[in-house]
């Protein structure tokens, strides 16, 4: 077995619109992680809502129950040692506050990402086509279209997911997790 010099789990809590980039830099950090000897696990919010929170739409209480279920998961598995990478579009900031509460409590780092897109942005992106439908009338409460988000005041990282690339993104998240002593120096992993 591969020795790693990990010993604390963490939250990297992603927050931000749909198509802001949360799966893609999930997606794409998950294995730099592994490579650093990480144990890494994925809440991702479309994944979770066909398991864990299948049957929630995106009222506000259900928004609420799905975040919180997240933040409860995340807080076992990260307790445990795990890195847990969050991707839920998480709009309301009282609710987040609830989330860093619940794990920072367990003496796990919490550090909220928040991927600051615009809207315009992640309209013209479209990745899945629902932006469309949202203006259209056909998927109500969407959103930054007519429901709100709320963006994080203060979160750990602010990353302009509109202008920089994937690449400057993963930079600088390896830079915050680096510099909190969560991940070790890629000279120190055994290749
Ligand atoms: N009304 C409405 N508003 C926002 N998003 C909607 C909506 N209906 C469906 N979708 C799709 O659901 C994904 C967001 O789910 P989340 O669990 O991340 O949302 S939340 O954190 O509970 O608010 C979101 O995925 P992402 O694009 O990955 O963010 C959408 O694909
Ligand atoms: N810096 C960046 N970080 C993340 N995604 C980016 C970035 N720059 C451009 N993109 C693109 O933006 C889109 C984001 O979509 P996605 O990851 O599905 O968002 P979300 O999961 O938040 O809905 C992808 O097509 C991705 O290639």
């Amino acid at each position: 077995m591969m020795m790693t010099g990990q010993t604390h789990g963490f939250v990297l809590w992603f927050t931000g619109l749909s198509g802001s980039g949360k799966s893609t830099l999930t997606n794409a950090l998950a294995p730099l992680l592994r490579e650093r000897g990480l144990r890494v696990e994925v809440l991702d919010g479309d994944e979770v809502r066909t398991h864990l929170s299948k049957g929630l739409g995106f009222s506000r209480e259900d928004r609420d129950t799905n975040i919180l279920r997240i933040a409860y998961v995340a807080k076992l598995l990260a307790r445990n040692g795990v890195a847990v990478i969050t991707a839920a579009i998480s709009p309301y900031r009282a609710t987040r506050e609830r989330a860093r509460e619940q794990i920072t409590a367990e003496g796990v780092p919490f550090l909220e990402v928040h991927l600051a897109a615009s809207l315009e942005t992640c309209e013209a992106r479209d990745v899945k086509g629902l932006y469309a439908e949202a203006r259209a009338g056909r998927r109500p409460g969407f959103t930054g279209i007519d429901d709100p988000y709320e963006p994080p005041e203060a979160p750990e990282l602010r990353l302009d997911t509109g202008v920089q690339s994937v690449e400057e993104s993963l930079a600088a998240l390896i830079r915050l997790l680096e510099g909190r002593g969560l991940l070790p120096a890629a000279s120190e992993v055994g290749a």
